[in-house]
């Protein structure tokens, strides 16, 4: 049995290797790591990792509804001993935390899927494959050794892909499947926009379907002779605004494992994924990425928490930059959350390294905000260790 990781060891690893005049390659600060970005990559592919749907303001509210949470810390209550491990879909984790489905993750670093999926597994960490990858799941796969392989689904509109993509996630060692629900379109994004920037035209995120026998079944021509037919022929089955709550019996019927539906910010919703016989939701709203204008996710986490109750476990995303933040999303019902940005960031910063330092500041900080907070374990906070500042 492995020993639970201090994780907030991390802070002293930094200041001792100071003593020999080394400083960290990537700031601490995540904001600086999103400037960092601006800087050094190129418009097209920052402006698409950064940016948002319309003014950018659910992105903003996402932040701000976070931010407006404060944490109530209680003292004397022996922290001496944390353990941030608990259990998720039957195994254990070795921290409330995974890494979001990024497709097209080659346009922040050539390393791409693979690097982000070592650092996630040399952590213990679960990295969610999107299915937009640049790497073909079967080799994101092999990357990842023996830690745990979750699959994120956009539903192809075409069966015999979802099917085939299905399978081929089973084969390839996925255990659980995330279905993200809140992109059967892509939204409105002014930066992309402006720079008629759009990644799949350039070749990337279309792996998982060049690669699929189902998929160039559909194909006049092999993908290798017609590359501009493939591409339009993938982003006309890529997702499907036509499916409905009884579809999901089609992904309960080919799929044995946990299905998680990704993008739930209705109690409602809820409801009806746990009617579904689905086995958790994430609440999200895609990073602000999706619906311009959309409720914080952060807002709708403790109406959906509510519903879900007992049937469902509730994930978060959409806004987590720094330990107080996933304190925070524990502290509202969520059971464990999923990094986003951070992790692109650091990815394209400086590949697998740049993954792992965010990992670590991340969880480093986490245990420190429980610690000072009088938690010894990420199931304690609950809604009275927060207050909501007035506006
Ligand atoms: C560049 C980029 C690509 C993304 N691609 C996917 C994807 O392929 N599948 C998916 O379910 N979500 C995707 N997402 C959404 C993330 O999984 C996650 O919900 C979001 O990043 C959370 O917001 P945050 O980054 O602001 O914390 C993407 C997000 C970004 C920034
Ligand atoms: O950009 C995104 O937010 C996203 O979800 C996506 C969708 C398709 C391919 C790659 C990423």
């Amino acid at each position: 049995m492995t020993t639970t990781p201090r994780w907030a060891d991390y802070q002293y690893e930094i200041y001792l290797n100071g003593l020999s005049g080394a400083v960290p390659r990537l700031p601490a600060d995540p904001s600086r790591l999103e400037a960092l970005v601006e800087q050094r990559l190129g418009a097209g592919p920052a402006g698409y990792m950064i940016g948002a749907a319309g003014t950018g303001s659910t992105a903003r509210a996402n932040r701000a509804a976070l931010d407006r949470w404060r944490i109530v810390p209680r003292m004397l209550r022996d922290v001496a001993e944390r353990d941030l491990s608990g259990e998720l879909f039957g195994r254990r984790l070795p921290a409330p935390l995974a890494l979001a489905p990024v497709g097209i993750l080659k346009i922040a670093h050539p390393d791409a899927e693979p690097a982000a999926a070592r650092a996630a597994a040399a952590r213990g960490v679960p990295y969610v494959l999107s299915s937009a990858s640049s790497t073909p799941m079967e080799r994101v796969a092999e990357a990842m050794g023996d830690a745990e392989r979750w699959f994120q689904l956009y539903w192809p509109k075409d069966r015999e892909v979802a099917r085939s993509f299905l399978a081929r996630a089973r084969a390839a060692g996925y255990s659980a499947l995330f279905v993200t629900l809140d992109t059967p379109l892509l939204s409105w994004r002014p930066r992309d926009l402006d720079q008629a920037y759009l990644p799949f035209l350039h070749g990337v995120g279309t792996a998982n379907y060049f690669s699929d026998p189902a998929f160039r079944a559909g194909l006049a021509k092999p993908v290798e002779e017609d590359r501009e037919a493939a591409v339009r022929h993938f982003l006309g089955m890529f997702s499907d605004a036509g499916k409905t709550w009884p579809d999901l019996a089609f992904l309960r019927e080919h799929w044995d494992g946990p299905i998680v539906l990704k993008g739930v910010l209705h109690p409602d919703d809820a409801r009806a994924a746990a009617d579904a016989g689905m086995d958790g939701v994430v609440v999200s709203n895609h990073g602000g990425r999706q619906v311009a204008g959309a409720v914080a996710a952060a807002d709708a986490l403790p109406g959906v928490a509510a519903a879900a109750g007992d049937r469902l476990t509730v994930l978060f995303d959409s806004g987590i930059r720094t330990g107080d933040d996933v304190f925070k999303a524990l502290a509202l019902g969520a059971r464990a959350v999923l990094l986003g940005r951070p992790y692109v960031y650091g990815l394209a910063l400086d590949g697998q390294a740049g993954v792992d330092h965010v990992i670590r500041s991340v969880l480093a900080e986490l245990d420190l905000t429980l610690a000072l907070s009088g938690h010894a374990d990420p199931a304690s906070p609950g809604p009275a260790d927060l207050v909501r500042e007035a506006l």
